[in-house]
């Protein structure tokens, strides 16, 4: 998908909501557990309750690792129901991958190839010759971990380093390797106060800005300071929105909570 298909979706649905598919099978419906495929039922009941309300779906590709073969036939199946179903939606595997050049350009052929994926995230650690086999793929999407929304993230990636913070650097350097129009990047939404520092080194790139809902980031915060003419931002909530509740009526508690965030996006897209 381009970016300006996805900037079109967010436009005609009046919203930028990314919601979170992280399936645990300790917190879903226990009547689902009763299903062949438990995971699968789950993100099909939610898709088919809240694709209205958002324009992208971000699996975080731990949770179906953790459950094996079995976890990574339900990611299949949920990017291909994606894929066939929905076909505007742009669709986010968050790996946080990146390795020396060759493993990376398998990395990428699995999310974009043999998935269908639009986009992964990856992490920039490793440097351009990680990334590059990425950005190599046309009309796809690598998203660098630029700040991430966590407590380590003060770590390292605010430390100073040749008289700039590190994330800085990383959104510098980034934009000098091959292909660089294919990156967007990851904001925690919890370093809201951050993004006007961001904007003035990436003035028009997407940002995927993950912690609203349960990590406590402000959805007005981060429009204030990181929103650009073509929106360029895609908010992920993933337990917020799929946990809103776990008896048989889960789907319709989740677009309840979806539609309250997309009535908020609205908003801000109409001032
Ligand atoms: O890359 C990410 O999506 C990500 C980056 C980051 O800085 N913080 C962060 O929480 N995430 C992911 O975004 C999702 C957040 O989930 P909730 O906190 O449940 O909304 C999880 O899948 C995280 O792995």
């Amino acid at each position: 998908m381009t970016t300006e298909q996805l900037v079109n979706q967010i436009h005609k649905k009046k919203t930028f909501l990314c919601i979170g598919l992280d399936v645990d099978l300790n917190k879903i419906p226990k009547h689902l557990l009763k299903e062949e495929d438990p995971i699968f039922a789950f993100n099909k009941a939610i898709i088919d309750a809240t694709h209205h309300l958002c324009v992208a779906y971000k699996p975080n590709t731990a949770f179906y690792e953790a459950y094996g073969l079995k976890g990574w036939k339900a990611l299949e199946k949920t990017i291909n129901y994606l894929n066939e179903k929905h076909p505007e939606i742009f669709t986010i595997a968050d790996a946080k991958r990146g390795d020396i050049g060759n493993t990376s350009s398998m990395y990428a052929k699995a999310f974009f190839e043999d998935l269908g994926f639009d986009s992964v995230t990856v992490a920039p650690y490793m440097g351009n010759d990680s990334v590059e086999p990425f950005l190599a793929f046309e009309n796809k999407h690598t998203i660098l971990l630029a700040l991430t929304s966590n407590e380590g993230a003060f770590d390292f990636q605010t430390k100073t380093v040749e008289g700039k913070e590190l994330y800085k650097k990383v959104l510098e350097t980034s934009k000098t390797w091959k292909n660089s129009k294919n990156l967007m990047y990851v904001v925690g939404a919890t370093k809201a106060e951050y993004l006007s520092d961001i904007r003035k080194i990436i003035p028009d790139s997407f940002l995927l800005v993950p912690g609203v809902g349960a990590q406590g980031g402000n959805l007005q915060d981060v429009c204030k300071y990181g929103m650009t003419k073509n929106i360029g931002l895609l908010i992920n909530s993933s337990r917020g929105i799929i946990y809103a509740s776990s008896d048989e009526y889960f789907a319709t508690a989740a677009a309840l909570k979806a539609k309250e965030i997309q009535e908020e996006m609205k908003t801000l897209l109409s001032n």
